[in-house]
């Protein structure tokens, strides 16, 4: 069976392109930007006490009484749905939360999902994932997903148990500041630049996969936000860069086994893709404590609001790493530092590549949005680069983004562990359910996007849907979407879980949430706009490989649905492309 890796939450097209006609030929100097773009700090409301982890007892326990209601005559604790058999007959080698989607939509917002003696639960109601993600989160933990993740990210935030969790979130938290924010969004542009040269440098007919492309660009950006190191994976690739993407396809493959191999005793030695993966982390582990030696041996201590108004633009080294060793008072070790920044480096990288791809892929399928997009972008930036005050005067493409992380979020799926028995809220279903310690639990953010009971049209792709109000009385407790005014200038940066009632979940919510939302948006429109105004895209048939003019047959990845080919008319260049400028960015020095 399959579970869903945090890095990788498949739904990603392979893309090809070819230099259009847009001119892209000088920029102004950076302004200092404003924060206009609301980018808020959240509080951290961390409960009082958080239940025991389950033991392996516990573990038994519960496989036993799943065995008695499932095969057996026990009465179950509540009338939930089980979804066994219409999951046998959708698994197969499509992506797991498809499967998940067919079971929500033949069985409704909540039901079990039985292999064997275990049971899932598998949530796609905003009520219901409202109470598991903020009203009681204090009742979950990772489950799952931290078992997955712990070689790679050890107590890092995402897999970390909830007292690590509390210090760490309250260390890293601040690190995301507004005018750190601010001088990202420099960066991120200098990025996407270094993309649109090596592009237009290709020429030709050659397809070009973007999804390779974006997650290079993704790598270049977090290696540089996070620790001040310049992976150049655009333009080369280094062993670091290899040993990272094997070990984000480890964590795959593991997601991906029902039986936790790499816990064997002795495995690691005699596996060869376990010796790979381990000699792999050896190597990025060394990278990273050279990485953090040298941040320490540079560090200055300084209190939260000297950091908070740093002159980031005349700082050599304005990486999150620097932030976390000088923020005076959270003295860590090298190895939860480590893990930290392990854990913002998967967690940023390809859920932001995966973004960018499906963005591209759906401007492709529909000229009138693609056009609409073009017109914002020329009338807000001409052919200068974004600075962060432009993301403000940019709503349709926020919408654009937002719109593509509803039908494609990345992940798909959150994970949670049930601590404690308890009841969940009905939401849109006809029960409540009775849950004991030890559940696991998926809240499916697929299904929930894609709800025909939250949503209208849900298939259809329009980011002006993020305009008009939604509201359904049928699922108790929902508040509905509320558009907060057009998401125009000052407004929120994107259409949140806060204003859809839990029924939009990209980033997660509660106190888990994503803590690079607001990275990861500004980066996307930054890089959405500025590759979309210089390259066509275009789809083709779907449904099967394709012959390329070129004689290349392009086959997608996970044969959900799209790829495209370069647009065959020479009219599409016009050889008005000039030199890109470079803007004043810093270098980011490698030690
Ligand atoms: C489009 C890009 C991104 C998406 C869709 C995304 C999505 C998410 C989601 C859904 C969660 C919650 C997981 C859960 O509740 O189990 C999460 C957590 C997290 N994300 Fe992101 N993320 C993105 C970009 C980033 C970036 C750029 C960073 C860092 C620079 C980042 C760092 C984290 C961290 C550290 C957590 C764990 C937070 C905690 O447990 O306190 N993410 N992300």
């Amino acid at each position: 069976m399959a579970f869903i890796p945090y890095s990788t939450f498949a739904a990603r097209p392979l893309l090809a392109r070819r230099a259009s006609s847009v001119r892209f030929t000088s920029t102004q100097p950076p302004q200092h930007p404003m924060p206009v773009v609301a980018v808020s700090k959240r509080s951290v409301k961390p409960p009082q006490q958080t239940p025991p982890p389950l033991s392996a007892m516990d573990s038994v326990s519960l496989m036993v009484e799943n065995v008695l209601v499932l095969y057996g005559n026990r009465p179950a604790r509540d009338a939930t749905p089980v979804a066994q058999g219409d999951l046998d007959a959708v698994m197969g080698d499509k992506p797991f939360f498809l499967a998940l989607h067919n079971a929500f939509l033949d069985t409704g917002p909540i039901y079990k999902l039985a292999f064997g003696p275990k049971v899932f639960i598998v949530i796609q109601d905003p009520v219901i994932a409202r109470s598991v993600l903020r009203e009681n989160s204090i009742l979950y933990d990772k489950g799952i997903l931290a078992e997955i993740l712990e070689d790679v990210m050890g107590k890092g935030l995402i897999p970390a148990d909830y007292n690590t969790w509390k210090i760490r979130r309250r260390a890293i938290l601040p690190g995301f500041h507004s005018k750190w924010l601010q001088y990202m969004t420099i960066m991120f542009a200098s990025s996407a630049n270094n993309l649109c040269t090596k592009l237009n440098n290709l020429g030709g007919n050659e397809p070009v996969d973007m999804e390779t492309e974006y997650s290079s660009l993704t790598l270049d950006i977090i290696g540089k936000a996070v620790f001040n190191f310049d992976f150049d994976s655009i333009n080369s690739e280094s062993p670091i860069i290899k040993a990272v993407y094997r070990c984000l396809k480890e964590t795959e493959h593991r997601s991906m086994m029902a039986v936790p191999y790499w816990k064997i005793p002795g495995a690691r030695k005699v596996v060869p893709r376990l010796r790979r993966f381990y000699g792999d982390m050896d190597l990025i582990n060394d990278t990273l404590n050279v990485l953090i030696e040298s941040a320490k041996r540079k560090a200055t201590a300084a209190d939260l609001s000297e950091l908070e108004s740093r002159d980031y633009e005349n700082v050599a080294d304005p990486s999150l790493l620097r932030f976390l060793v000088e923020l005076r008072g959270e003295e860590t070790t090298n190895k939860q530092l480590r893990d930290d920044l392990m854990t913002l480096l998967i967690a940023g990288h390809e859920t932001t590549a995966a973004v960018l791809t499906w963005a591209t892929a759906e401007l492709a399928k529909h000229p009138e949005i693609m056009r609409k997009a073009r017109e914002e972008i020329e009338t807000v930036l001409g052919d200068r680069l974004p600075t962060y005050k432009d993301v403000a005067k940019l709503p349709y493409i926020r919408r654009i983004i937002a719109e593509t992380l509803r039908l494609y979020p990345a992940p798909p799926v959150l994970i949670r562990r049930l601590l404690e028995d308890t009841t969940l809220p009905k939401g849109g279903s006809p029960e409540v359910t009775n849950l004991p310690r030890g559940s696991d639990i998926f809240i499916n953010v697929y299904s929930l996007h894609r709800s025909p009971a939250l949503w209208d049209d849900p298939e259809i792709y329009d980011p002006d849907r993020w305009l008009k109000p939604k509201s359904n009385p049928g699922v108790e407790g929902w508040a509905g979407y509320k558009p907060a005014s057009g998401l125009e200038e000052g407004t929120p940066l994107y259409p949140n879980e806060v204003n859809a009632d839990f029924a939009f979940l990209p980033f997660g919510g509660g106190s888990r949430k994503c803590v690079g939302d607001h990275f990861a948006v500004l980066e996307s429109v930054v890089a959405l706009a500025m590759v979309i105004r210089q390259f066509d895209f275009v789809m083709v048939d779907p449904s099967k490989d394709v012959e390329m003019t070129t004689g290349a047959t392009i086959h997608t990845k996970n044969g959900l649905n799209m790829f495209m080919v370069p647009r065959h008319s020479a009219s599409l260049t016009d050889g008005s492309i000039g030199e890109p400028v470079e803007i004043g960015v810093p270098s980011f020095s490698n030690p």
